[in-house]
């Protein structure tokens, strides 16, 4: 597993601004998907392409395309539906597929209470949003989903990652093709698994306080 902290002033910035609790569910969910487009950028370094010949009003050129079949992107519901549009800005030429998990708040295990993926994703990149790693424990479940179905390669976006979450993902997929981009490394967790300093509860600040 490759873990890639994005060290940009500009992501730092929005981020702050996420992190603040005075953010408004309407600005909160702006930032996330600005922060999504920037985080993109470089979880895409390594999307496949060919090249192919083209003629510019000038000449004749070698140009880059992504090649069939094109990637998958899976946001994990709730908050990961926060980063989609973000993510489709920058890669529009995507499939999407969709896994809703919830974590048991007093348990921390993942639930999964939607999966609609395809059946078959052998020789697929695979992208999963989910905007806080924090036990790790959904991220992992919804990565074996994708390793489940053939996929051979999952990047993770995510805008805020706890160490205790990195650790799960290294030891879960160790020798597997993962690759996670954090726009933040934070200091750890508290004793309800919230990610600290973090940034409360993602779904919650997108969508409202969920039952
Ligand atoms: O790393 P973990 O310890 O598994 O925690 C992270 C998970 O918790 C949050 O989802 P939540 O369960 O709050 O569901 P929601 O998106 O519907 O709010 C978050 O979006 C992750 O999916
Ligand atoms: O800090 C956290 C941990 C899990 N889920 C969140 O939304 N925030
Ligand atoms: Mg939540």
């Amino acid at each position: 597993m490759r873990l890639h902290v994005a060290d940009h002033p500009l992501i730092t910035h929005k981020l702050s601004v996420l992190r603040d609790e005075r953010t408004s569910s309407q600005q909160f969910r702006s930032l996330v998907e600005e922060l999504v487009t920037l985080l993109s950028y470089e979880a895409t370094r390594d999307v496949r392409t060919e090249s192919y010949e083209l003629q510019t009003p000038v000449a004749k050129t070698t140009g880059l395309r992504m090649t069939d079949p094109v990637p998958l992107v899976v946001p994990i519901i709730r908050a990961g539906l926060g980063m989609l549009d973000g993510f489709l800005k920058l890669v529009p030429n995507v499939e999407v597929g969709f896994l809703g998990m919830r974590r048991n708040e007093e348990t921390l295990q993942p639930e999964t209470y939607a999966k609609r993926l395809p059946e078959n994703l052998a020789n697929r990149q695979c992208f999963a949003l989910d905007p806080m790693l924090a036990t790790g424990g959904s991220l992992v479940a919804a990565i074996d989903f994708l390793f489940d179905a053939g996929a051979v390669d999952v990047t993770a976006i995510c805008i805020v990652a706890s160490p205790e979450g990195i650790e799960r993902m290294r030891e879960a997929f160790a020798d597997r093709n993962v690759t996670v981009v954090v726009g933040a490394l934070d200091e750890g967790l508290n004793e309800d698994g919230f990610i600290v300093p973090g940034l409360g509860d993602a779904g919650d600040r997108l969508y409202g306080v969920a039952e």
